[in-house]
């Protein structure tokens, strides 16, 4: 076992969530970072084994710090490609456009870098690393954000402090990441990651699916607190309404056929909910 393991039943809790919790909302109001997210004209092919497969063909979106956009639309319609283009995963080639963060491009980036720039993705369907903890693997991220890493007690008391939020066992330090995790562990352990990261952007990706009605709402507590406190941008992509009681939306967007067909408040989930998505045609590539 590991100092950091050992160390986690410690009852130190100096880090920034602790600073968070003592400091007035107004002066908090005042520490949010001022950001924007943009996503311009993004066109987005995936290697296949019958070659490049275009995907999203034109999507525009501008997040600024602060705001909550929900990305929803049929299955197929290229929600997650969207999510793992913006992250950097290799294989989803931007053939055209451009993500901004502050103004720099990050397509030219690699993951972990454009994860220093700010960006973080829940995944739909988290990888599991058996042989890696998850005391090891998120005081590593920490180290490879900053550069340094984190003094030991401080970010033992700052991980005690998020899994107690998460009311996650402390026990879950010590096991594999996502190894034998239930779908609503792996879940949790997602929004863990982005409340210690403390990132500019997330994308959550369909990070409701397979949560009870108890998880979904500590999921949901904890996308709010990093939200509130840190001027989190969130961009939401989900198929249920249900969410959207939790983590409120400013935007709504309807994802067919790879590009955004319609864009309105919150009221549009509602009218989705409602109707499907049949009036939206499939836009051809
Ligand atoms: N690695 C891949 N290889 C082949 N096809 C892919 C790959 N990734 C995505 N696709 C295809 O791209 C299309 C969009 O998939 P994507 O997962 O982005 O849709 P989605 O809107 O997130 O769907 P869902 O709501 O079902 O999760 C689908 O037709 C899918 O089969």
């Amino acid at each position: 076992m590991s100092t950091v393991l050992t160390d986690l039943s410690c009852p130190v809790n100096t880090g920034p969530a602790a600073r968070a919790q003592l400091i007035p909302h107004s002066e908090r109001e005042e520490t949010k970072r001022m950001s924007t997210l943009e996503i311009k004209n993004l066109h987005v092919s995936v290697e296949t084994t019958d070659g490049p497969k275009s995907i999203l063909h034109g999507v525009d979106l501008t997040i600024a710090s602060g705001e909550i956009h929900a990305i929803m639309g049929p299955n197929g319609s290229g929600k997650s490609t969207l999510a793992y283009a913006v992250a950097g995963h290799p294989k989803y080639q931007i053939t055209e456009g451009e993500i901004l963060v502050d103004g720099e491009n990050v397509v030219e980036m690699s993951a972990d870098e454009r994860a220093q720039a700010g960006l973080f993705l829940a995944m739909q369907y988290p990888v599991e690393v058996p042989g890696v903890s998850v005391s090891n693997f998120l005081r590593t991220a920490k180290t490879a954000l900053t550069g340094e890493a984190p003094p030991l007690r401080q970010w033992v008391g700052d991980v005690k402090t998020a899994m107690d939020k998460l009311r996650m066992d402390p026990d879950f330090a010590q096991r594999d990441v996502n190894h034998g995790f239930s779908g609503g562990e792996k879940k949790r352990h997602e929004i863990l990651q982005m409340e210690l990261l403390q990132p500019k952007f997330a994308v959550l990706d369909e990070t409701d699916s397979g949560l009870d009605v108890d998880a979904l709402r500590v999921v949901s507590d904890g996308v709010n607190r990093v939200h509130q406190d840190t001027g989190l941008g969130v961009v939401l992509i989900t198929h249920y309404t249900r969410i959207l009681n939790y983590i409120k939306p400013d935007h709504v967007h309807v994802f067919i056929g790879g590009r955004v067909a319609e864009s309105g408040g919150p009221e549009l989930a509602a009218t989705l909910e409602a109707e499907g998505y049949d009036k939206y045609a499939p836009v051809s590539a």
